[in-house]
């Protein structure tokens, strides 16, 4: 079995590829970072090392790496005979891999099983947007019906924390233990791709809304609370009381929000939560709230972590989400001279109206309960 695999960064490295390599298969690397692919290509293993309770070193091997911005026609050629592609690329950069899982769908035999496609990326749907921007640069309806026969593009949650890894770490990388892979099934058939450590379910939705909501949510409140209070790392941010009293009043406002629209039981989730903020005491984690406050243009997005459970917090429960809108507040102080998205929004915030912002950034109208909330606590951040 052969899997190829775009983004051989942390996640990629570190849980899929590893997932993947338990699994069985034969996992092909694909990444425009030429420095990483030609040290993946020299090598014969890398380990990962898994940190906090229950440490242990495993060890991946049988892989090979692709330069995919050099090296196309043979990245074609292996997606064309492989059993599985799956991405860990982040979300803006679906579209500029959607072509080359064209050409390999193209290139694949007529009579070859059908090619499982997986994002694994922090948002609602990535899978459904890798499968538009793929369909949509085709030429015509014939070839968007051929292609699509040939694969079976399947929507993914996927959480195991891993940090940005130290300079001398070479291609080894460390990862928290905890690990979840959630697939949803309904694309498949029946006929899902033999993967242990994933966990296939019939029904994606409250999964990723749950991880994305409550991981992501809380993790970003702890990032951006925790930059104004002077912290770099999250396990030292979380420690500061006020750092952890906003992600808590922020993570109980999502989980009333998941429960009353999923039915989901608030003593599993109030569990949940508590399991969550232990994983970012890790104390073995090195996590830079920069890493995890990245790109906030993305994060505070209509249904990304933030404005995406407090829509659904005015709709299923009724109310204004004051704590996400707090950590809103904090997230539009994020200010990360090396965060290109940081200094696009920092520089928005100085000649933008709050209500174009708000708009535009976050996708909520006028007329919205959540508009006028959320234009006062961004007139308060603009300068
Ligand atoms: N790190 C985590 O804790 C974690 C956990 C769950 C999900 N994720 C998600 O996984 C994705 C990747 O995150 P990461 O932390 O591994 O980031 P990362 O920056 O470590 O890895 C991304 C990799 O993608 C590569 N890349 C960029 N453009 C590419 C292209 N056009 N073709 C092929 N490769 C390309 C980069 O060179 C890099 O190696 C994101 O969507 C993130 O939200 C991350
Ligand atoms: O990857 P992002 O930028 O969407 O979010 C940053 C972190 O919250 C994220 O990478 C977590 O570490 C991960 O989602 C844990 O499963």
């Amino acid at each position: 079995m052969k899997a190829v695999h775009f983004g051989a960064g942390n996640i990629g490295r570190g849980f899929v590829g590893l997932l993947l390599h338990e699994a069985g298969y034969e996992v092909v690397f694909a990444d425009v970072n030429a420095e990483l692919i030609e040290a993946l290509d020299a090598a014969e293993s890398y380990d990962v090392h898994l940190v906090g309770d229950d440490a242990e070193t495993k060890t991946v091997t049988g892989f090979r790496a692709i330069n995919s911005a050099t090296a196309e026609d043979a990245l074609v050629a292996e997606i064309a005979t492989a059993d599985v592609v799956t991405t860990a690329v982040g979300p803006r950069i679906l579209r500029f891999v959607a072509p080359v899982i064209a050409r390999g769908l193209a290139a694949r035999a007529a009579d070859a099983p059908r090619l499982a496609v997986m994002a694994c990326e922090n948002a609602i749907g990535a899978t459904d947007l890798l499968a538009a921007e793929l369909m949509d640069g085709l030429p015509d309806d014939d070839t968007r019906e051929e292609l699509a026969a040939r694969a079976v593009f399947a929507n993914t949650a996927v959480d195991r924390i891993v940090p940005a890894q130290a300079p001398d770490a070479g291609i080894d990388v460390t990862v928290e233990t905890f690990y979840e892979w959630v697939v949803d099934r309904s694309p498949f058939n029946g006929n899902v791709p033999p993967i242990p450590g994933a966990h296939f379910v019939d029904s994606l939705g409250p999964y990723i809304e749950r991880k994305l909501f409550t991981v992501n949510t809380g993790h970003a409140t702890v990032a951006y609370t925790g930059f104004l209070a002077g912290a770099t790392i999250i396990s030292e941010a979380i420690g500061i009381p006020s750092v952890l009293e906003a992600t808590e009043a922020a993570l109980a406002e999502t989980s009333a929000a998941l429960s009353a629209k999923h039915g989901l039981d608030p003593e599993e989730l109030a569990a949940y939560r508590a399991k969550i903020l232990n994983r970012f005491r890790n104390p073995y984690l090195v996590d830079e709230v920069i890493r995890v406050g990245r790109e906030p243009l993305r994060k505070l997005g209509r249904n990304d972590r933030f404005v995406g459970p407090a829509a659904d917090y005015v709709q299923y429960v009724g109310g204004i989400p004051e704590a996400l809108i707090a950590a809103i507040g904090a997230a539009l102080r994020f200010d990360v001279p090396e965060d290109t998205q940081s200094v696009e929004f920092q520089q928005l915030l100085r000649r933008a109206d709050p209500e174009d912002i708000v708009d535009e950034v976050m996708g909520v109208t006028r007329g919205e309960a959540l508009f006028e909330p959320l234009v006062a606590v961004v007139r308060a951040a603009e300068y």
